[in-house]
């Protein structure tokens, strides 16, 4: 019996595809935040705001040029009635997301702000995209997850959706203690071993068979440092770190370079 909770997260969709979200809605942690209610997915369908014969939901652009872009009547009828249906479900006006290679970079400081906000209403855009005027008029903000072209919103919707997910209160179950988190947040993560002992005369480092749970602590800490120094020395740019990560930190890059 999986228990009931508010809602720490709710998302409105509007999508062309539905159906793709039960890549997250019905699978894994993300499954299990929607199966118990804290994350909500409420979806609509452009298609069934659709009043001619065939469900018309693309449109020729002006200027002409290749492809088609969403429809505008059919569109902003679905932004609207998820809207609608955002301030009656959590009480609160959504914050109107749209997904494009044009938006703003979604990192982890832009998915907590997202997490922690109003609920949202996440549109999917397909075809070449939407009317310049629908954004102006009915987005509040346009984020990217990346720079490259998608076929549609559903997957970066997801993404952002995904990630949000993860940071609602009891969604993760082995949450860690916050103050550790924060101090770690923003760093590579440190390498993982699991069973057996040695793969391919490849062994698990020995401080991790050890039991001994501070000098792990360290070890994971230090890996975590080291490898974000190695790999991403940007995140390290202007980031305070406390005297225990600047002596692991230091260790690490001195070994490193023997
Ligand atoms: N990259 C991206 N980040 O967020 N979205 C992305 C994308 O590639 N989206 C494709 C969509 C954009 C609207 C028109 C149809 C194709």
């Amino acid at each position: 019996m999986t228990e009931r909770a508010a809602a720490g997260l709710w998302v409105g969709v509007v999508s062309l595809f539905p159906e793709m979200f039960e890549a997250i809605a019905r699978h894994g942690i993300t499954g299990r935040a929607v199966a118990t209610g804290r994350v909500a997915l409420e979806f609509w369908n452009p298609r069934d705001h659709a009043t001619d014969r065939h469900r018309t939901v693309d449109d020729r652009p002006y200027g002409g040029g290749p492809g088609m872009l969403m429809k505008v009547d059919t569109l902003r009828a679905a932004i609207h009635a998820a809207r609608q249906r955002a301030v009656e479900a959590t009480g609160q006006r959504p914050r109107v997301i749209y997904l494009s290679p044009q938006g703003r970079r979604l990192d982890q400081r832009g998915v907590q702000e997202l997490a922690s906000g109003p609920p949202l209403v996440v549109v999917a855009g397909r075809y070449e995209g939407i009317d310049e005027r629908v954004v102006e008029a009915d987005i509040d903000e346009e984020w990217s997850i990346g720079d490259y072209v998608l076929s549609g919103g559903e997957l970066p919707a997801m993404v952002l959706i995904d990630a949000a997910a993860r940071l609602v209160p009891g969604v993760l179950g082995h949450q860690d203690s916050a103050v550790e988190d924060s101090f770690n947040a923003g760093l590579l993560d440190c390498p993982h071993y699991t069973r057996p002992e040695e793969i391919d005369g490849r062994r698990v480092p020995q401080v991790l068979l050890s039991g001994n749970h501070g000098a792990i602590r360290r070890w994971r800490i230090k890996q975590s440092l080291g490898r974000t120094w190695l790999r991403r020395p940007d995140l390290l740019e202007g980031r305070a770190l406390s005297d225990e990560q600047r002596e692991l930190l230091a260790e690490f890059i001195e070994e490193y370079a023997d």
